[in-house]
């Protein structure tokens, strides 16, 4: 036995039978400094244990076993649940949740006096680039037309997406003003964002192509695993991830 092996840091997968979930589930079989402990989705689990998981439904998530990172991907009426269940159990939150509230955002801000809470809208290295990216191009075009244009598959509920209104507050810190959104639904598309500045005569688009749902879920599992040793607050993807940019 290596006595100098760490013992990895136990994962509640929340939203686990969605396109996310599964990506989080088979990726964190990858690793060997995070185990997921209990999975739970919306529904009734067809099997009890799968790949030596634990499955629930989300009613159950009170008697969750114990844990020391939630990873949530759900929708937004799930999130509450699972930001209690941590903040009364003392553990971290990861949470990519998009389309939640203003109140929800609130929330997040009070849970994280007592938890460290990890939310981003997109958990791509990719996206924290072009953010930086946007806020300069912003400050030094102020006076230009600026429009974020986002494109996703048919499934997806909120719209504009919670990349484009995190690219639309890049742009409003970078020049005072938000930009015009727009949003198309077709077909499988993982996610793509375009941020076009324009003025007479020249245009300028800044864009990001997601074309696997596994770049954001080895974001996630890495900000969970970084965010165990944190003390309460809350966290931003860059401070966590990215302090370079
Ligand atoms: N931040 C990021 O980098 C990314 C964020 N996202 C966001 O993650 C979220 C999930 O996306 P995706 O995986 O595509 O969605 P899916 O619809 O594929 O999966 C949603 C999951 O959440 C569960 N769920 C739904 N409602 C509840 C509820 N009330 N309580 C508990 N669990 C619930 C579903 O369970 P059931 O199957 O039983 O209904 C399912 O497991 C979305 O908000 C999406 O925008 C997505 C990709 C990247
Ligand atoms: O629902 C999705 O699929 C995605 N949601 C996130 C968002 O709303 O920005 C991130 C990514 O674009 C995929």
């Amino acid at each position: 036995m290596n006595d100098t092996a760490k013992t990895p840091i136990r994962l509640l997968v929340h939203g686990a039978s969605g396109r996310m979930g599964q990506a989080l589930l088979r990726l964190a079989r990858e690793r060997d400094d995070v185990r997921v402990v209990a999975a739970y989705s919306r529904s009734q689990p067809a099997q009890r244990v799968k790949d030596e998981v634990p499955q629930f439904a989300a009613a159950e998530l009170g008697g969750a076993p114990d844990f020391d990172v939630a990873v949530d991907f759900s929708l937004p009426d799930g999130f509450d649940p699972v930001l209690a269940l941590c903040a009364a159990r003392g553990k971290a939150l990861v949470s990519g949740t998009t389309g939640l509230s203003s109140a929800q955002n609130a929330a997040i801000n009070d849970a994280a006096a007592g938890i460290a809470v990890v939310w981003a809208a997109n958990y791509s290295l990719g996206v924290a680039v072009l953010t930086e990216l946007v806020r300069r191009a912003a400050a030094a075009l102020p006076g230009w037309d600026c429009d974020v244009v986002e494109a996703h598959h048919t499934r997806k509920l909120d719209a504009p997406s919670g990349t484009a209104l995190h690219l639309g507050a890049a742009v409003a810190i970078g020049r005072g003003s938000e930009p015009h959104y727009a949003s198309l639904r077709a077909g499988d598309i993982v996610g793509e964002h375009t941020v076009q500045f324009a003025a007479p005569g020249e245009r300028l688009e800044l864009i990001h192509r997601a074309s696997n749902r596994d770049i954001f879920a080895r974001g996630a599992l890495e900000a969970a695993a970084r965010v165990a040793q944190q003390s309460p607050g809350r966290y931003g993807l860059a401070e966590l991830m990215f302090p370079n940019l």
